[in-house]
Protein backbone atom coordinates (compact mmCIF):
# COMPACT_ATOMS: atom_id res chain seq x y z
CA UNK A 1 0.00 0.00 0.00
CA UNK A 2 1.21 3.40 -0.70
CA UNK A 3 0.43 5.77 1.95
CA UNK A 4 0.89 9.11 2.01
CA UNK A 5 1.50 10.24 5.65
CA UNK A 6 -0.42 13.18 7.03
CA UNK A 7 1.50 16.15 7.85
CA UNK A 8 0.73 17.66 11.27
CA UNK A 9 2.16 20.48 13.00
CA UNK A 10 1.98 22.75 16.08
CA UNK A 11 -0.57 25.03 14.65
CA UNK A 12 -3.13 22.02 13.34
CA UNK A 13 -3.06 20.52 16.61
CA UNK A 14 -3.92 23.95 18.24
CA UNK A 15 -6.50 25.32 16.27
CA UNK A 16 -8.94 21.86 15.18
CA UNK A 17 -8.02 19.24 17.78
CA UNK A 18 -10.11 21.71 20.05
CA UNK A 19 -12.74 21.32 18.19
CA UNK A 20 -12.72 18.02 16.86
CA UNK A 21 -10.50 15.65 18.85
CA UNK A 22 -7.73 14.12 17.45
CA UNK A 23 -8.93 10.51 16.85
CA UNK A 24 -11.78 13.26 13.97
CA UNK A 25 -8.13 15.06 12.83
CA UNK A 26 -6.37 11.46 12.12
CA UNK A 27 -9.29 10.99 9.72
CA UNK A 28 -9.45 14.30 8.13
CA UNK A 29 -5.95 14.81 7.54
CA UNK A 30 -5.71 11.28 5.88
CA UNK A 31 -8.66 12.13 3.94
CA UNK A 32 -6.94 15.38 2.77
CA UNK A 33 -3.92 13.48 2.28
CA UNK A 34 -5.78 11.48 -0.19
CA UNK A 35 -7.44 14.56 -1.94
CA UNK A 36 -4.28 16.09 -1.79
CA UNK A 37 -2.16 13.23 -3.39
CA UNK A 38 -5.44 13.12 -5.96
CA UNK A 39 -4.84 16.53 -7.17
CA UNK A 40 -1.22 16.33 -7.31
CA UNK A 41 -1.87 14.03 -9.83
CA UNK A 42 -4.16 15.43 -11.88
CA UNK A 43 -1.33 17.75 -12.31
CA UNK A 44 -2.79 20.44 -9.49
CA UNK A 45 -0.12 22.23 -8.35
CA UNK A 46 -1.09 21.57 -4.61
CA UNK A 47 1.62 22.53 -1.45
CA UNK A 48 0.78 19.80 0.68
CA UNK A 49 1.89 20.98 3.89
CA UNK A 50 0.92 24.95 3.31
CA UNK A 51 -2.51 23.89 2.25
CA UNK A 52 -3.07 21.75 5.08
CA UNK A 53 -1.43 23.81 7.86
CA UNK A 54 -0.73 27.27 8.81
CA UNK A 55 2.92 26.66 9.85
CA UNK A 56 5.46 28.91 12.09
CA UNK A 57 8.39 28.04 10.75
CA UNK A 58 11.17 25.97 12.43
CA UNK A 59 14.23 28.42 10.84
CA UNK A 60 17.47 27.02 9.21
CA UNK A 61 18.87 24.65 6.61
CA UNK A 62 20.78 21.84 7.79
CA UNK A 63 24.27 23.00 6.42
CA UNK A 64 27.01 20.38 8.08
CA UNK A 65 27.06 17.77 9.94
CA UNK A 66 30.55 17.10 12.53
CA UNK A 67 31.06 13.31 14.25
CA UNK A 68 33.70 12.84 16.29
CA UNK A 69 34.78 9.49 17.94
CA UNK A 70 35.23 10.40 21.78
CA UNK A 71 36.34 7.64 24.40
CA UNK A 72 36.79 7.56 28.06
CA UNK A 73 39.23 5.21 29.20
CA UNK A 74 36.81 3.79 31.78
CA UNK A 75 38.62 0.54 31.42
CA UNK A 76 41.41 1.72 33.64
CA UNK A 77 38.81 1.77 36.71
CA UNK A 78 37.02 -1.28 35.92
CA UNK A 79 33.85 1.17 35.84
CA UNK A 80 30.76 -0.30 33.06
CA UNK A 81 32.75 -3.92 33.65
CA UNK A 82 30.48 -7.02 33.32
CA UNK A 83 30.94 -10.72 32.64
CA UNK A 84 31.00 -10.16 28.69
CA UNK A 85 32.40 -6.61 28.22
CA UNK A 86 35.52 -6.93 30.72
CA UNK A 87 37.14 -3.53 30.09
CA UNK A 88 34.93 -1.09 28.24
CA UNK A 89 36.14 1.86 27.49
CA UNK A 90 32.79 4.25 27.65
CA UNK A 91 32.67 6.18 24.06
CA UNK A 92 30.39 7.59 21.43
CA UNK A 93 29.99 8.68 18.10
CA UNK A 94 29.40 12.04 18.58
CA UNK A 95 27.11 14.44 16.28
CA UNK A 96 26.83 17.48 15.89
CA UNK A 97 24.48 19.15 12.69
CA UNK A 98 24.51 22.68 12.15
CA UNK A 99 22.39 25.17 10.48
CA UNK A 100 22.11 28.03 8.29
CA UNK A 101 19.61 30.10 10.18
CA UNK A 102 20.72 32.81 12.67
CA UNK A 103 20.16 31.71 15.94
CA UNK A 104 23.25 29.82 16.25
CA UNK A 105 21.33 27.19 17.58
CA UNK A 106 23.18 23.43 16.91
CA UNK A 107 21.66 19.54 17.37
CA UNK A 108 24.15 17.31 19.43
CA UNK A 109 23.42 13.63 19.01
CA UNK A 110 25.08 10.67 20.19
CA UNK A 111 25.25 6.60 20.27
CA UNK A 112 26.85 4.77 23.11
CA UNK A 113 30.03 2.31 22.00
CA UNK A 114 32.47 0.49 24.46
CA UNK A 115 35.66 2.08 22.36
CA UNK A 116 37.03 -0.24 19.66
CA UNK A 117 34.26 0.19 16.90
CA UNK A 118 33.67 3.87 17.43
CA UNK A 119 35.14 4.34 14.83
CA UNK A 120 33.16 1.68 12.06
CA UNK A 121 30.01 3.92 13.81
CA UNK A 122 31.39 7.18 12.62
CA UNK A 123 32.16 5.55 9.45
CA UNK A 124 28.11 4.59 9.30
CA UNK A 125 27.07 8.25 10.64
CA UNK A 126 28.84 10.28 7.57
CA UNK A 127 27.32 7.46 5.02
CA UNK A 128 23.57 8.61 6.40
CA UNK A 129 24.47 12.04 6.46
CA UNK A 130 23.98 12.40 2.84
CA UNK A 131 20.42 12.32 4.07
CA UNK A 132 20.41 15.25 6.27
CA UNK A 133 22.89 17.77 5.23
CA UNK A 134 21.01 20.04 2.65
CA UNK A 135 17.45 19.78 4.22
CA UNK A 136 15.26 22.12 5.95
CA UNK A 137 14.93 20.93 9.49
CA UNK A 138 11.15 22.50 9.11
CA UNK A 139 10.75 19.68 6.62
CA UNK A 140 12.00 16.89 8.61
CA UNK A 141 9.92 17.65 11.89
CA UNK A 142 6.84 17.74 9.89
CA UNK A 143 7.24 14.92 8.56
CA UNK A 144 9.44 12.94 10.94
CA UNK A 145 7.72 9.56 9.88
CA UNK A 146 9.21 10.03 6.44
CA UNK A 147 12.44 11.20 7.18
CA UNK A 148 12.73 8.39 9.70
CA UNK A 149 11.79 5.41 6.99
CA UNK A 150 13.85 7.65 4.79
CA UNK A 151 16.57 7.44 7.20
CA UNK A 152 16.32 3.36 7.69
CA UNK A 153 15.63 2.58 4.38
CA UNK A 154 18.11 3.63 1.98
CA UNK A 155 17.91 1.02 -0.70
CA UNK A 156 22.21 0.25 -0.41
CA UNK A 157 22.36 1.05 3.14
CA UNK A 158 19.83 -0.80 4.60
CA UNK A 159 21.58 -4.10 3.40
CA UNK A 160 23.79 -3.47 5.88
CA UNK A 161 21.24 -3.12 8.11
CA UNK A 162 18.21 -3.34 8.69
CA UNK A 163 17.45 -0.93 11.23
CA UNK A 164 20.02 -3.04 13.28
CA UNK A 165 23.39 -3.24 14.31
CA UNK A 166 25.70 -0.22 13.45
CA UNK A 167 23.94 1.40 11.05
CA UNK A 168 21.16 1.40 13.63
CA UNK A 169 23.66 2.86 15.76
CA UNK A 170 24.43 5.62 13.28
CA UNK A 171 20.45 6.47 12.53
CA UNK A 172 20.26 7.13 16.22
CA UNK A 173 23.53 9.28 16.95
CA UNK A 174 21.71 11.25 13.68
CA UNK A 175 18.29 11.79 15.05
CA UNK A 176 19.14 12.06 18.46
CA UNK A 177 20.93 15.44 17.52
CA UNK A 178 17.79 16.13 14.86
CA UNK A 179 15.63 16.13 18.27
CA UNK A 180 18.25 18.16 20.16
CA UNK A 181 17.78 20.84 17.59
CA UNK A 182 14.24 20.57 17.28
CA UNK A 183 14.16 21.23 21.32
CA UNK A 184 16.32 23.55 21.06
CA UNK A 185 14.38 25.82 18.73
CA UNK A 186 10.92 25.26 20.60
CA UNK A 187 13.02 26.26 24.10
CA UNK A 188 11.51 23.62 25.61
CA UNK A 189 13.20 20.13 26.76
CA UNK A 190 12.88 17.61 24.71
CA UNK A 191 10.30 15.70 27.72
CA UNK A 192 8.49 18.74 27.60
CA UNK A 193 8.70 18.82 23.66
CA UNK A 194 6.83 15.60 23.69
CA UNK A 195 4.26 16.13 26.35
CA UNK A 196 3.02 19.46 24.84
CA UNK A 197 2.87 17.67 21.37
CA UNK A 198 -0.77 16.54 20.38
CA UNK A 199 -1.37 12.61 19.83
CA UNK A 200 -1.72 12.95 16.31
CA UNK A 201 1.70 15.30 16.25
CA UNK A 202 3.24 11.95 17.98
CA UNK A 203 2.01 9.24 16.05
CA UNK A 204 3.31 11.62 13.13
CA UNK A 205 6.80 10.55 14.24
CA UNK A 206 6.52 6.86 14.52
CA UNK A 207 6.80 4.40 11.84
CA UNK A 208 4.57 2.06 12.18
CA UNK A 209 5.84 -1.08 9.86
CA UNK A 210 6.02 -3.99 10.84
CA UNK A 211 4.08 -3.42 13.99
CA UNK A 212 0.50 -2.81 12.99
CA UNK A 213 -0.23 -6.92 14.29
CA UNK A 214 0.49 -5.86 17.15
CA UNK A 215 -0.55 -2.25 17.81
CA UNK A 216 -2.70 -0.50 15.76
CA UNK A 217 -2.18 3.48 14.88
CA UNK A 218 -5.88 3.81 16.15
CA UNK A 219 -4.68 2.10 19.22
CA UNK A 220 -1.72 3.86 19.46
CA UNK A 221 -3.76 6.83 19.27
CA UNK A 222 -6.41 5.83 21.75
CA UNK A 223 -3.14 5.33 24.57
CA UNK A 224 -2.20 9.10 23.73
CA UNK A 225 -5.43 10.48 23.77
CA UNK A 226 -5.85 8.38 27.21
CA UNK A 227 -2.54 9.83 28.23
CA UNK A 228 -3.60 13.74 28.26
CA UNK A 229 -5.80 13.17 31.16
CA UNK A 230 -3.97 14.07 34.06
CA UNK A 231 -1.03 14.65 32.16
CA UNK A 232 -0.80 18.33 34.09
CA UNK A 233 -1.01 16.51 37.82
CA UNK A 234 1.63 13.92 36.41
CA UNK A 235 3.62 16.72 35.87
CA UNK A 236 3.56 18.30 38.41
CA UNK A 237 4.35 15.45 40.64
CA UNK A 238 7.52 14.74 38.65
CA UNK A 239 8.28 18.33 38.45
CA UNK A 240 8.66 18.04 42.59
CA UNK A 241 9.64 14.44 43.23
CA UNK A 242 11.49 13.06 40.22
CA UNK A 243 12.02 9.92 38.27
CA UNK A 244 12.49 6.81 41.07
CA UNK A 245 16.13 5.56 39.74
CA UNK A 246 18.15 2.56 40.77
CA UNK A 247 21.96 2.18 40.73
CA UNK A 248 24.12 0.16 38.77
CA UNK A 249 27.50 1.94 40.38
CA UNK A 250 27.98 -0.02 43.25
CA UNK A 251 29.09 -3.61 41.99
CA UNK A 252 30.44 -3.58 38.55
CA UNK A 253 32.12 -7.00 38.11
CA UNK A 254 35.54 -5.98 38.22
CA UNK A 255 34.83 -4.16 40.86
CA UNK A 256 36.92 -5.64 44.48
CA UNK A 257 34.71 -6.37 47.09
CA UNK A 258 36.39 -3.78 49.44
CA UNK A 259 34.90 -1.35 46.53
CA UNK A 260 31.47 -2.75 46.68
CA UNK A 261 30.65 -2.12 50.15
CA UNK A 262 32.55 1.44 50.08
CA UNK A 263 30.23 2.55 47.25
CA UNK A 264 27.28 0.52 48.63
CA UNK A 265 27.81 2.13 52.12
CA UNK A 266 27.92 5.66 50.38
CA UNK A 267 24.73 5.18 48.00
CA UNK A 268 23.08 3.54 51.13
CA UNK A 269 23.67 7.18 52.61
CA UNK A 270 22.68 9.15 49.81
CA UNK A 271 18.99 7.46 49.76
CA UNK A 272 19.70 5.03 47.20
CA UNK A 273 16.79 1.94 47.71
CA UNK A 274 17.46 -0.13 44.65
CA UNK A 275 21.10 -1.51 43.46
CA UNK A 276 21.96 -3.56 40.34
CA UNK A 277 24.61 -6.11 41.10
CA UNK A 278 26.55 -7.46 37.92
CA UNK A 279 26.67 -11.58 37.89
CA UNK A 280 27.51 -14.23 35.50
CA UNK A 281 30.92 -15.22 35.20
CA UNK A 282 31.60 -17.38 38.24
CA UNK A 283 28.72 -18.51 39.97
CA UNK A 284 30.13 -18.61 43.16
CA UNK A 285 31.63 -15.47 42.95
CA UNK A 286 28.25 -13.93 42.09
CA UNK A 287 26.71 -16.13 45.28
CA UNK A 288 29.46 -14.15 47.45
CA UNK A 289 28.83 -10.43 46.04
CA UNK A 290 24.94 -10.69 45.89
CA UNK A 291 25.47 -12.05 50.01
CA UNK A 292 27.72 -8.79 50.65
CA UNK A 293 24.96 -6.63 48.83
CA UNK A 294 21.74 -8.08 50.35
CA UNK A 295 23.02 -8.13 53.83
CA UNK A 296 24.37 -4.15 53.17
CA UNK A 297 20.66 -3.10 51.81
CA UNK A 298 18.46 -5.12 53.77
CA UNK A 299 15.62 -7.15 53.31
CA UNK A 300 13.33 -4.21 51.68
CA UNK A 301 15.42 -2.90 49.51
CA UNK A 302 15.64 -3.79 46.03
CA UNK A 303 18.41 -6.10 44.55
CA UNK A 304 18.53 -7.18 40.50
CA UNK A 305 20.29 -9.03 38.78
CA UNK A 306 22.42 -8.63 35.09
CA UNK A 307 24.42 -11.42 33.37
CA UNK A 308 24.78 -9.58 30.23
CA UNK A 309 24.02 -12.71 28.02
CA UNK A 310 26.55 -14.90 29.71
CA UNK A 311 24.14 -18.31 30.04
CA UNK A 312 22.47 -20.73 27.91
CA UNK A 313 18.99 -21.30 28.79
CA UNK A 314 19.25 -24.09 30.95
CA UNK A 315 22.12 -22.63 32.14
CA UNK A 316 20.38 -19.26 33.10
CA UNK A 317 17.59 -20.99 34.48
CA UNK A 318 20.09 -23.24 36.86
CA UNK A 319 22.23 -20.25 38.16
CA UNK A 320 19.22 -17.72 39.17
CA UNK A 321 17.64 -20.36 40.85
CA UNK A 322 20.81 -21.11 43.10
CA UNK A 323 20.63 -16.98 43.27
CA UNK A 324 17.07 -16.89 43.95
CA UNK A 325 17.76 -16.70 47.85
CA UNK A 326 18.88 -13.46 47.69
CA UNK A 327 15.45 -12.15 46.70
CA UNK A 328 16.78 -10.50 43.10
CA UNK A 329 13.78 -8.53 41.85
CA UNK A 330 14.84 -9.37 38.10
CA UNK A 331 17.50 -11.01 36.01
CA UNK A 332 18.72 -9.37 33.39
CA UNK A 333 19.91 -10.09 30.27
CA UNK A 334 20.31 -14.07 31.15
CA UNK A 335 21.02 -15.54 27.58
CA UNK A 336 21.43 -13.82 24.09
CA UNK A 337 19.31 -10.67 22.94
CA UNK A 338 18.17 -11.90 20.20
CA UNK A 339 16.70 -15.60 21.74
CA UNK A 340 13.39 -14.23 22.29
CA UNK A 341 12.01 -17.89 22.65
CA UNK A 342 14.88 -18.79 25.33
CA UNK A 343 14.00 -15.44 27.02
CA UNK A 344 10.31 -16.53 26.80
CA UNK A 345 11.49 -20.42 28.53
CA UNK A 346 13.57 -18.41 31.23
CA UNK A 347 10.59 -16.41 31.85
CA UNK A 348 8.10 -19.24 32.45
CA UNK A 349 11.27 -21.05 34.30
CA UNK A 350 11.69 -18.07 36.87
CA UNK A 351 8.24 -17.00 37.56
CA UNK A 352 7.44 -19.39 40.36
CA UNK A 353 10.14 -17.52 42.21
CA UNK A 354 9.17 -14.49 41.62
CA UNK A 355 12.16 -13.32 39.32
CA UNK A 356 11.11 -11.44 36.75
CA UNK A 357 13.39 -11.47 33.10
CA UNK A 358 14.10 -7.48 31.77
CA UNK A 359 16.04 -6.88 28.34
CA UNK A 360 16.30 -4.48 26.46
CA UNK A 361 19.34 -2.71 25.97
CA UNK A 362 20.61 -5.03 22.73
CA UNK A 363 17.40 -4.94 21.62
CA UNK A 364 18.02 -3.34 18.30
CA UNK A 365 14.38 -2.47 17.12
CA UNK A 366 11.00 -2.22 17.47
CA UNK A 367 9.75 -5.23 16.13
CA UNK A 368 12.44 -7.39 18.39
CA UNK A 369 10.39 -5.20 21.25
CA UNK A 370 7.15 -6.43 19.67
CA UNK A 371 8.13 -10.35 19.23
CA UNK A 372 9.78 -10.30 23.46
CA UNK A 373 6.17 -8.53 24.12
CA UNK A 374 3.68 -11.09 22.26
CA UNK A 375 6.11 -14.50 23.34
CA UNK A 376 5.82 -13.29 27.10
CA UNK A 377 9.62 -13.06 27.24
CA UNK A 378 10.22 -10.59 29.06
CA UNK A 379 8.59 -8.47 32.30
CA UNK A 380 10.87 -5.75 32.36
CA UNK A 381 11.28 -3.91 29.14
CA UNK A 382 14.21 -1.69 29.33
CA UNK A 383 14.49 0.75 26.06
CA UNK A 384 17.77 2.09 25.07
CA UNK A 385 17.59 5.88 23.94
CA UNK A 386 20.66 4.89 21.65
CA UNK A 387 20.01 1.48 20.33
CA UNK A 388 16.88 2.15 18.97
CA UNK A 389 16.33 4.66 15.80
CA UNK A 390 15.92 7.58 18.47
CA UNK A 391 13.05 9.14 19.92
CA UNK A 392 11.12 7.94 16.95
CA UNK A 393 11.75 4.39 17.53
CA UNK A 394 11.45 4.55 21.14
CA UNK A 395 7.97 5.77 21.07
CA UNK A 396 6.87 3.13 19.07
CA UNK A 397 8.17 0.45 21.74
CA UNK A 398 7.00 2.70 24.93
CA UNK A 399 3.34 2.47 23.13
CA UNK A 400 3.80 -1.51 22.62
CA UNK A 401 4.66 -1.80 26.09
CA UNK A 402 1.71 0.09 27.39
CA UNK A 403 -0.80 -1.90 25.41
CA UNK A 404 0.81 -5.09 26.80
CA UNK A 405 1.02 -3.80 30.23
CA UNK A 406 4.95 -3.85 30.92
CA UNK A 407 6.31 -1.81 32.82
CA UNK A 408 9.40 0.36 31.25
CA UNK A 409 12.66 0.63 32.82
CA UNK A 410 15.10 1.92 30.64
CA UNK A 411 19.10 0.92 30.50
CA UNK A 412 21.47 4.14 31.23
CA UNK A 413 24.38 2.08 32.08
CA UNK A 414 26.86 4.12 29.34
CA UNK A 415 28.16 7.52 28.76
CA UNK A 416 25.43 10.15 28.25
CA UNK A 417 22.67 7.51 28.36
CA UNK A 418 21.30 8.80 31.72
CA UNK A 419 21.39 12.38 29.96
CA UNK A 420 19.18 11.43 27.29
CA UNK A 421 16.82 8.62 28.50
CA UNK A 422 15.59 10.63 31.84
CA UNK A 423 13.40 12.53 28.55
CA UNK A 424 11.71 9.60 27.18
CA UNK A 425 11.21 8.11 30.25
CA UNK A 426 9.25 11.03 32.17
CA UNK A 427 7.27 11.75 29.09
CA UNK A 428 6.40 7.69 29.20
CA UNK A 429 5.22 8.57 32.56
CA UNK A 430 3.28 11.81 31.90
CA UNK A 431 1.94 10.84 28.51
CA UNK A 432 1.90 7.31 28.17
CA UNK A 433 1.70 5.03 31.03
CA UNK A 434 0.53 7.41 33.72
CA UNK A 435 1.96 5.00 36.56
CA UNK A 436 5.36 4.43 38.37
CA UNK A 437 4.18 1.13 39.49
CA UNK A 438 7.34 -1.61 39.40
CA UNK A 439 9.18 1.24 37.27
CA UNK A 440 12.25 2.76 37.82
CA UNK A 441 15.25 4.17 35.45
CA UNK A 442 18.80 3.06 35.59
CA UNK A 443 21.32 5.50 36.81
CA UNK A 444 24.63 5.12 36.42
CA UNK A 445 27.83 7.48 38.30
CA UNK A 446 30.29 7.94 35.59
CA UNK A 447 31.13 10.87 32.89
CA UNK A 448 28.27 13.54 33.33
CA UNK A 449 31.14 16.05 34.39
CA UNK A 450 31.78 15.94 30.55
CA UNK A 451 28.19 17.21 29.69
CA UNK A 452 26.74 20.60 29.34
CA UNK A 453 23.38 19.80 30.65
CA UNK A 454 24.23 16.68 33.24
CA UNK A 455 21.42 14.91 34.87
CA UNK A 456 20.06 16.20 38.75
CA UNK A 457 19.65 13.13 41.00
CA UNK A 458 18.14 13.79 44.03
CA UNK A 459 16.35 11.29 46.57
CA UNK A 460 17.60 9.06 44.43
CA UNK A 461 15.54 10.25 41.44
CA UNK A 462 15.91 11.98 37.96
CA UNK A 463 14.60 15.67 38.31
CA UNK A 464 13.41 16.94 35.27
CA UNK A 465 15.30 18.66 33.10
CA UNK A 466 14.92 22.11 32.20
CA UNK A 467 17.45 23.45 29.80
CA UNK A 468 16.25 23.52 26.01
CA UNK A 469 17.29 20.35 24.13
CA UNK A 470 18.20 16.29 24.94
CA UNK A 471 20.79 16.94 27.09
CA UNK A 472 23.14 15.59 24.91
CA UNK A 473 25.70 18.46 24.42
CA UNK A 474 29.01 17.31 25.67
CA UNK A 475 31.77 20.10 26.98
CA UNK A 476 33.67 21.51 23.69
CA UNK A 477 37.18 20.88 26.08
CA UNK A 478 36.06 17.29 26.79
CA UNK A 479 35.42 16.60 23.50
CA UNK A 480 38.64 18.15 22.36
CA UNK A 481 40.56 16.63 25.27
CA UNK A 482 38.88 12.94 24.94
CA UNK A 483 38.99 12.92 21.03
CA UNK A 484 40.26 9.29 19.78
CA UNK A 485 42.94 9.04 19.25
CA UNK A 486 44.14 12.51 19.04
CA UNK A 487 43.27 13.77 22.18
CA UNK A 488 45.62 15.25 24.68
CA UNK A 489 44.45 12.54 27.38
CA UNK A 490 44.57 9.32 24.25
CA UNK A 491 48.04 10.90 23.37
CA UNK A 492 49.38 10.89 26.72
CA UNK A 493 47.90 7.86 27.80
CA UNK A 494 49.60 6.20 24.11
CA UNK A 495 52.97 7.35 24.78
CA UNK A 496 52.66 6.44 28.80
CA UNK A 497 51.82 2.98 27.29
CA UNK A 498 48.82 2.48 29.69
CA UNK A 499 46.68 1.67 26.73
CA UNK A 500 47.12 -0.73 23.52
CA UNK A 501 45.87 1.35 20.29
C1 LIG B 1 29.20 -2.46 29.23
C2 LIG B 1 28.14 -1.75 29.97
O1 LIG B 1 28.66 -1.08 31.07
C3 LIG B 1 27.03 -2.68 30.43
O2 LIG B 1 27.54 -3.52 31.39
C4 LIG B 1 25.87 -1.87 30.97
O3 LIG B 1 25.30 -1.13 29.97
C5 LIG B 1 24.88 -2.76 31.69
O4 LIG B 1 24.47 -3.85 30.96
C6 LIG B 1 23.70 -2.02 32.27
O5 LIG B 1 22.64 -2.61 32.34
O6 LIG B 1 23.89 -0.90 32.67
MG1 LIG C 1 22.46 -4.46 31.46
Amino acid sequence: MNVLYPVVTRSLSATRADSVGDKDLLHTSWAEADRLKAGDRAGGSTDFKHLTLNLTMIAGKITGLIVTDVRFPTSLGHHGSDAMHTDPDYSAAYVVIETDADDGLKGYGLTFTLGKGTEIVVCAVKALSRHVVGRALEDIVTDFRRFYRQLTSDGQLRWIGPEKGVIQLATSAVLNAVWDLWAKKEKKPLWKLLTDMSPIQLLSCIDFRYITDALSEDEALEILQNGKRGQEEREEYIEKNGYPAYTTSCAWLGYSDEQLQKLCTNALKDGWTRFKVKVGADLEDDKRRCKLIRSMIGPDNQMMLDANQRWDVNEAVQCVSELASFKPLWIEEPTSPDDILGHATISKALSPLGIGVATGEQCHNRVMFKQFLQANALQYLQIDSCRLGSVNENLAVLLMAKKFNIPVCPHAGGVGLCELVQHLIIFDYISVSGSLENRMCEYVDHLHEHFKYPVSIHHAAYMPPKDPGYSTEMKEESVLQYQFPDGEVWHQLIIDKKVEV
